[in-house]
This record gives C-alpha cells, structure tokens and sequence, in this order.
C-alpha cells in the first residue's frame, strides 16, 4: 500500500470552512485534493498556500483542450508546486504526450501525470448515451488506460472497480487513482462506480480519493482516522 493513500477531496464554496478542516488535517496522515469549484472561487493562492502548508495537493482540473493549451496548463500546475495533475484521456494521445513532454524540464520535481478514464459518476448505459461503442465502462476504461501508458504518463483516475483488471493488466507501477470511496454505510450521492476504502486498496487502487464522506461529516477527523486506521489492518 501506498504511503498516505487517502487524498481529501476538498469541495467547499466557503474559503474558510475549507482552510477550518484543514487546520486540524495533518499532511503526514493525508494529502488534499483541489477541484474545480474551490479552484475557480480561490484561485491559485489557495493551492500555493496548502503546498505551504506541507501538504501533497492534487490539482484535479481535468484539463481537456488541444495540445499545445493542455501542455501550457500542466506546466502552469508545475509551477504551482503541486504534488498530482490531471488531464482527460478522451484529449487523446497527442495531447497526453505534450503535456508529459512539457513536464520533463521539472525532472523529478514534476507533479504525477494522469489522465481520467470514464468519470466514477458514469454507469454504462450514460457511456452508450455519449456513442462510445464500448459495451461497459470498465471496457473504455482499459482502452483509455492503455491509450495513456502508452502517451508515458504515470497513471489513470478510475473507479476502484475497475483496478483489479487495470493492476493485471498494465502493471503495479502505474498508478490508480480511485474517487467513488464510500466507507459502508455512507450515501453514494452521485457516485454510481464505488467500492469502500479497504475493498479499494484490496483491489489495487493507490490513492483513494474522498470527500463528502469525510467533510461533510460531523467530526471529519474521526472518519479520515478511521478510514486510515482500518487500512492499518
Ligand atoms: O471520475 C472522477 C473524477 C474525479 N472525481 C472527483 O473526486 C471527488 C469525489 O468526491 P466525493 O464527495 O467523495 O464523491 C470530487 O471532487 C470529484 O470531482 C470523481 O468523483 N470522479
């Protein structure tokens, strides 16, 4: 198992509730994750002051555009000290390849580079209703999974549904990425590819992204050292 596996996702719309949590968080028991809607209302400073902090920060931006805007963002992300950075395999293979390409300057200070698959949120019958032919999700996920060790990156966001398959498939060293946690018991909310955190790490999955479930519970501390805990065995 990875080191600090639980990354917290934090999806908040009030800056200082969010900076509140993460006051008590300690970056020896977890690494934080920065998305779209807390990036678009703070901005960069938020990042660069949770990296100040200690934390690894994963940049989840999802960037999708054509290659050359795709390079210039993850080298942006570069610049911004963050630990992870994403991209949409669905861009394709060229504009995989040019933003690992623009990384490659940083050496071994660039962020991980992975490419999101099919969102945790989609079932198979939303991916037919978009025309790709793949009759599952967990079919396109490999294909998109394939595609983006091909392109040189280091991993892929997937459900942890789906590590199993990817871990025999394409190798130990390539990273999963794993949102759609739910400890047992906790409400799916949109999510409909999920898996509990232990049944996630059991599966193959490296990093386990979670949210709601730990900030919007009553005492978030207890359920991330719960979580931590029954990882420990
Ligand atoms: O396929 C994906 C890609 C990204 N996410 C992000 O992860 C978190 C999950 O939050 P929860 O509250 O635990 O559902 C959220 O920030 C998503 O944008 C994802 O869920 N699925």
């Amino acid at each position: 198992m990875q080191d600090k596996p639980v990354v917290v996702a934090l999806d908040f719309d009030d800056k200082a509730k969010a900076l509140a949590l993460v006051d008590q968080l300690d970056p020896a028991q977890c690494r934080l994750k920065v998305g779209k809607e807390m990036f678009t209302l703070f901005g960069p400073e938020l990042v660069r002051d949770l990296v100040g902090r200690g934390f690894d920060v994963f940049l989840d931006l999802k960037f999708h555009d054509i290659p050359n805007t795709v390079a210039k963002a993850v080298v942006a992300a570069a610049e911004l000290g963050v630990w992870m950075v994403n991209v949409h395999a669905s861009g394709g293979s060229r504009m995989m390849r040019a933003a690992k390409e623009a990384l490659a300057p940083y050496g071994d200070k660039a962020p991980l580079l992975i490419a999101v698959t099919v969102l945790t949120s989609m079932t198979d019958s939303e991916l037919a209703e978009l025309g790709v032919d793949a009759d599952t999700a967990q079919e396109q996920v490999l294909r998109l999974a394939k595609l983006t060790q091909q392109a040189g990156l280091d991993g892929v966001v997937c459900s942890a549904k789906e590590a199993g398959l990817l871990k025999s498939t394409l190798g130990s060293d390539f990273k999963l990425v794993t949102p759609g946690i739910r400890p047992a018991g906790s409400d799916a909310g949109d999510q409909r590819r999920v898996l509990t955190p232990m049944d996630a790490i059991e599966a193959g999955s490296d990093f386990l992204v979670i949210g709601r479930p730990i900030t919007q519970a009553g005492d978030p501390l207890a359920v991330l050292k719960a979580i931590n805990d029954s990882l420990q065995g």
